[in-house]
Formats: structure tokens, sequence, C-alpha cells
């Protein structure tokens, strides 16, 4: 063969600076483009010899050896695999790869992004100029007769090609890197990006330093077989990752150590599902549930995303589902369409599939261990449920095929679903109607006035309230009235919670939360008659003045009730709404961090049942009234969260004077 050069008909005034930036970050992914075309070659070959096409000797060793020469500055990748004759090096390599380089540059140039491409692939073999002035290739073809191949480029702008020396089959690729690039010839950090992209590609990959001493004298004496055995070079990378394997046919502690191994947590995760499938479209992988230690770590995953085998992201949003990243795990898809730009793949249906089938595997898993390990499910609720209320909010797929499998920790300590609760509160409510209802004729005694807000009730009374509580030490007064009085409440005291409810809320028009300190109930009221109502309806505004006067705060509501408890004189409810409203407020660190949690909407409930309350109800004037009156704010106060600094030395002190006037 007579030597040939040709030259890449691209302005080269373009061509650099567009390759530099190119990947600025991560421009070791050169690496991954070599060694997985030394696999693809390897695999073709394993084709052609399937086919009965080539005659391949029954002892090959198919690998990749990956070379550095830390004195001479290159980085070599060999391969045994097909090879290239004369003609496919003009094709591929000289055309295709080339003309792939041109293609590529210019549909790139004006985009200023790395974040443009996805994956980076579709540069292939051109990825070598990012790192090396010169480039050469040996290569022998499997095919019979076929000569050897020496290509060369400086720059890769110009080539050259002639006749070369390689006596075996397969194809080195030799780097000779540039000043601003010699950290490629070293062993460590190679093995590094080798491990990132590389760790599970499907051929052996090894690895040689040129300039290592070699030790084959060393140790002469010792046992022969023992030592070949000792010194046999291992692969850098495990060519069957268990994600490739059928889920029937891998271990617990199998699953255990390769989460251990790539996620580097010896937590154990509470679960995983295996995803394995081969139509509509070709998909592998592993999720995980991790445990998260304390309510205080932040929850931070990450889905590793590969093509056949080959490492190509982490977190890639456009194929994984949002709050899948709160897990860790491993996708395998070969079929991605991944030298496009990501705006492309994210309006790409075939993408979208794909991470819709992830989210339906997700949710099939769960409401499986729903039906059939309840007992497993209830012990990972705690644990689980923030990615799946997560997942709710985010997905509304995921949400519908979640509904009925979101369970709910109750007063008992018992998880219940929604309908279960509501179930429970229906039967009760229909009970204490039947009580009621032995005296009708109160309920219709309503004015015209208030009919209008009646109508309104009505129909929120249609709603069954779901009571929660958010705190279970500082709610502790209103658990144990609830618990008097027979009424159930769940515990909802993660962050994810209070966005979650309202999500039911929307999902589900007939039930409202409340948290357990937000209202009175009924259950908590004694029967009252109609002219107790009236009374009530006095002594309440009465009451309104008299607090609204001694505590100098102008806005306070204040309700009379008949509470079946008479231990309980006075407690604060906070409306549902306003209290939301606060949450809202403090979480995006708006508006008045002021006297924070009674910034409006609370309620002084008094219980005229109460002997106290009924005292001050007959001495509104009575020396010791505003005593009385402070006192019961504060009590009530207290039972919600600690009285602020000033307000606690007067409640001492008052408390101090109340008991000299006992001693007196
Ligand atoms: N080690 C090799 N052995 C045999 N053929 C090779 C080798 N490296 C490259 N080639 C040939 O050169 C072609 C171009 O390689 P290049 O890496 O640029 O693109 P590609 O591998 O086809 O696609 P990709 O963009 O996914 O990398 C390959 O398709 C292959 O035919």
């Amino acid at each position: 063969m007579s030597t040939e050069r040709g030259n890449l008909s691209i302005n080269s005034e373009n061509i650099f600076p567009i390759i530099k930036k190119w990947l600025y970050s991560d421009h070791d992914i050169f690496v991954r483009e070599l060694i997985s075309n030394g696999c693809d070659a390897i695999t073709k070959l394993k084709k052609l010899e399937i086919m009965g096409e080539a005659d391949i000797p029954e002892d090959t060793h198919y690998k990749v050896v990956v070379t550095i020469n830390p004195e001479e500055k290159t980085i070599c990748f060999s391969d045994n695999g097909v090879g290239m004759t004369a003609e496919e090096v003009k094709e591929y390599i000289n055309q295709i790869a080339f003309s792939g380089a041109k293609k590529f540059i210019e549909t790139y140039k004006d985009k200023a992004s790395d974040d443009q491409i996805i994956g980076h692939f579709g540069l292939g073999f051109y990825s070598a100029f990012m790192v090396a002035d010169k480039v050469t290739i040996n290569t022998l073809s499997w095919q019979k007769d076929a000569a050897p191949v020496y290509w060369e480029s400086e720059g890769g702008l110009e080539y050259e090609m002639r006749e070369g020396s390689r006596s075996e089959r397969g194809t080195d690729i030799t780097l000779h890197l540039n000043e601003d690039s010699y950290e490629f010839s070293n062993e460590y950090r190679v093995k590094e990006v080798i491990n990132k992209y590389c760790s599970f590609m499907p051929v052996e990959i090894y690895f040689e330093n040129a300039n290592a001493p070699k030790e084959k004298e060393k140790d002469k004496d010792k046992d022969k077989d023992k030592k070949a055995e000792d010194e046999a070079p291992k692969p850098l990378n495990d060519t069957t990752p268990l994600w490739t394997k059928h889920p029937n046919d891998c271990t617990e502690e199998e699953y255990k150590k390769f989460y251990r191994e790539v996620f580097h947590d010896y937590k154990e995760p509470l679960f995983w599902i295996h995803l394995n499938m081969d139509y509509p479209f070709n998909l592998k992988g592993i999720l995980y549930f991790p445990k998260i230690n304390t309510e205080y770590d932040s929850i931070e995953g990450v889905i590793k995303l590969y093509s056949n085998q080959v490492f190509i992201a982490d977190n890639i949003k456009e194929v994984t589902p949002e709050f899948l990243m709160l897990l860790k795990g491993v996708i395998d898809c070969p079929d991605l369409p991944l030298n496009v730009s990501r705006s492309a793949l994210q309006n790409d249906g075939f993408v979208r599939k794909i991470s819709d089938y992830i989210t339906k595997k997700v949710a099939d898993k769960l409401s499986g261990m729903y039906k059939v390990e309840r007992e497993n499910y209830e012990n990972f609720w705690d644990d689980i449920s923030p990615f799946i209320k997560f997942g709710c909010l985010k997905d509304d797929k995921f949400s519908d095929k979640m509904k009925d499998f979101i369970i709910y920790k109750n007063l008992e300590g018992k998880y219940i679903t929604l309908d279960d609760y509501i179930e429970a509160a229906k039967s009760k409510s229909f009970d204490d109607k039947k009580e009621e209802d032995k005296s009708t004729d109160e309920g219709k005694e309503k004015t015209d006035s208030s009919s209008t807000e009646d109508d309104q009730e009505l129909k929120e009374d249609e709603k069954v309230t779901v009571y929660y509580i958010t705190d279970e030490k500082q709610q502790s007064q209103y658990i144990n009235m609830f618990k008097e009085a027979g009424l159930d409440a769940v515990y909802l005291t993660h962050n994810i919670d209070q966005p979650f409810i309202t999500h039911v809320e929307y999902k589900n028009q007939k039930v409202r939360f409340m948290r357990i300190d937000a209202d009175i109930t009924d259950s908590f009221r004694d029967e009252t008659k109609k002219k107790d109502k009236k009374l009530l309806k006095n002594n309440t505004e009465a009451m309104t003045k008299l607090f609204r006067k001694v505590l100098g705060k102008e806005k306070l509501e204040v309700k009379v009730e008949k509470l079946k408890n008479d231990k309980v004189s006075s407690v604060i409810t906070l409306s549902e709404e306003s209290r939301r409203m606060q949450d809202m407020m403090r979480m995006y660190n708006m508006g008045a961090m002021d006297d924070s949690m009674f910034a409006g909407g609370e309620t002084l409930v008094l219980n005229a049942n109460h002997k106290l309350v009924q005292y001050i109800i007959a001495n509104e004037n009575s020396e010791h009234t505003p005593m009385i009156c402070e006192q019961l704010y504060d009590l009530a106060y207290l039972s919600h969260k600690p009285l602020e600094p000033e307000a606690m030395t007067r409640f001492i002190q008052r408390s101090n004077e109340i008991m000299l006037l006992l001693a007196q």
C-alpha cells in the first residue's frame, strides 16, 4: 500500500476552540469513547464467530488493554477485536469519524452550554484530539489475508496512512498527550476515569504501566502455579453487572453488595426494585430505597444512567422521573437516543415512555408489597413515605396508582388507609347522630340571617375531617382530649406532609385535613339545649370584650363552649387555613416573623363547665378577674408552645401572687 494523505476539510480556526470548549469539565470522556470502541470491535467479532463467518481460536481471551507510558506521555488502547482493513480505515476513520466531527462542530459551534449535549456521544474516536496532539492507529483486520494498516494524524486536521507492522488481529490506538493533558499518563488518574465510565463494560479491561519495573525475576522459588494465580492480572471492570442478570438469579446478598460497591453506602438499603424488560424497549436496572438515618438527613439519591453498560451520566432528569432521583440506582437503556441535545430529549416521546415505565414499575412494586407483604410495608413506611409522597406531588400518574396504598399511623399506632379513617369517622358520627336525633327540634331553630352561612357549613360538613398531629409533644393536651372522646387522628410529622395533605384534599374532595388543635369538634361539646345556646352566645360576647380589654389584644377571638371534659378550663385553637398560610409564609421566609404562631386565626375557647370560667362570667368586675383572665390565656397558650420570655416572667409572678392569695 502506498502512503495516502488527506485532510479534514474544515476551517482550523473554528475547530480547536470548539473542541477545547466541548466538555471542558469532563474531557476525560475520550477514555470511555476509545474503550467502548474496543469493546464494540470485540462484540462484532464475537457475532461474526457465532454466525460462522470468522474462525477464532478457542482459547482467545478477549480484552481491552489500556497502557500508559508516563515517560513518553502516551496512553494506548488495544483490543483484539475485528480490526480494520485499509478500506475500513478510510471509510470509518477518514470519512465517518472525521465527517462526524465536522457535523458535530457545525451543530454545536453556536451552543454555549456544555449541558446541551447529553452523554456527549457522537464524536467517538475523534474525542482523542481533545487531549492529544498526535494520534496513531495500528490495526490488523480479522479478514483473511488482510494487510496491517498504520494511520496517524497530528492535530486532527490532516492524516496519513500506510502499510503497518501489526501482526496480531486487533487495533492499537495511541495518543501522544498534549501538554495540558499529561494527567492521562498517570496511573491513578487513568484508573479513576476507567472506574467512572467503564466499571460495567461488557469486555474485560486491563491496565498496564509501560514504565513499571518488571518483577518477573523476583520470587523465583515460589511455587509456580500459586505464583501464576497470585499475579494473574485482574480486569478493572465487572463485565456482567447485577442488573444484566435475571432477578431470579440474584441473591439478596448480591443486591446488597452491589449497592455497597456502587454507592459506597454502608447502610443497608431497605429494599430494591429490579427492572428487567425487553419489550417494547430494552431497559434494565435496579432501584434501591435507601435507609434514611434521621429525619434531619437530607435525602440525596443518585441514579446512574448506562447505555449498553457504558456509563452516560448521573441523574439525567429527562429519563429518570424526578422523584426517583431521591433513590439510588442504575438504569441501563441501550435504545436511548443519546447523541441529541437535552431539550430534544425532553420532547422525545420515547424518552417519556421510559420515564413513565419506570414510574409504573415502582408503583407496581410498592402496591404489590402493600398487598402481599403488608407487615414489611408498614415497617418500611416511615422511611419510604417521604419518597412516595414526593412522588405523588411530582407525578400525577404515580399519585393515581399509589392513592390506595398510602397509609397513616393513627393514635393507636396502627397503620390505616384514608378509607379506613373515613369509614371509622362515618360510623362514629352515625352513632353520635343517633344520640342527637333524640332532640331534633332544636336543629330547626335557625334564623334567616344566618342561613347562607349555614348552607356553606353544610357543604363543608359533607366532608370528612381527618385530624392530624404534627408534633406529639406540643399537641399532647389535644391528643389526650381526642383519646378521651374516642376520636382518632393520624401522625403527619414530616416536612413533606403539609404539601402532601393539600394534594390529597385536591385529589379527594370528600376529605379535609385539620390539625388536632384546629377546632373544637362536636365530640368535645356537651349537648346544648336551645336556651343554653342563647346563653353561651351572650357569654361569648361578654367574654370577648373582657379578654380583649384585659390582654390588650384587639383581635382576639373568644368563644364560650360547654366542653365535656370539665377539667379543661381554656384551650387555644388555631384555624387550619391561617396556620397553613403562616407555615407557608415561614417556609418561603416571607412576612412577619413576629409573635409567629399567634399572628391571627387563633381562638381562645373557654369551657363554661369549668368553675373558674363560671366565676369570671358571674364576676366580670371582681378585683381578681383580670388576673384570672390572664392566667387562663397563658395556660392555654402554654399547651401550644412555650411562652415568650416576657410573658413567662409575668406568668411566674402572677402564679406566685395567686398562691399568696391562697395563703392569706
Ligand atoms: N478499536 C476499533 N476497532 C475497530 N474499528 C474501530 C475501532 N475504533 C473505531 N472503529 C471504527 O471507526 C468507526 C468510527 O468510530 P467512532 O468512535 O468515531 O464512532 P462510533 O463508535 O461509530 O460511534 P460513537 O459516536 O457512538 O462512538 C466505528 O464505527 C468503527 O467502525
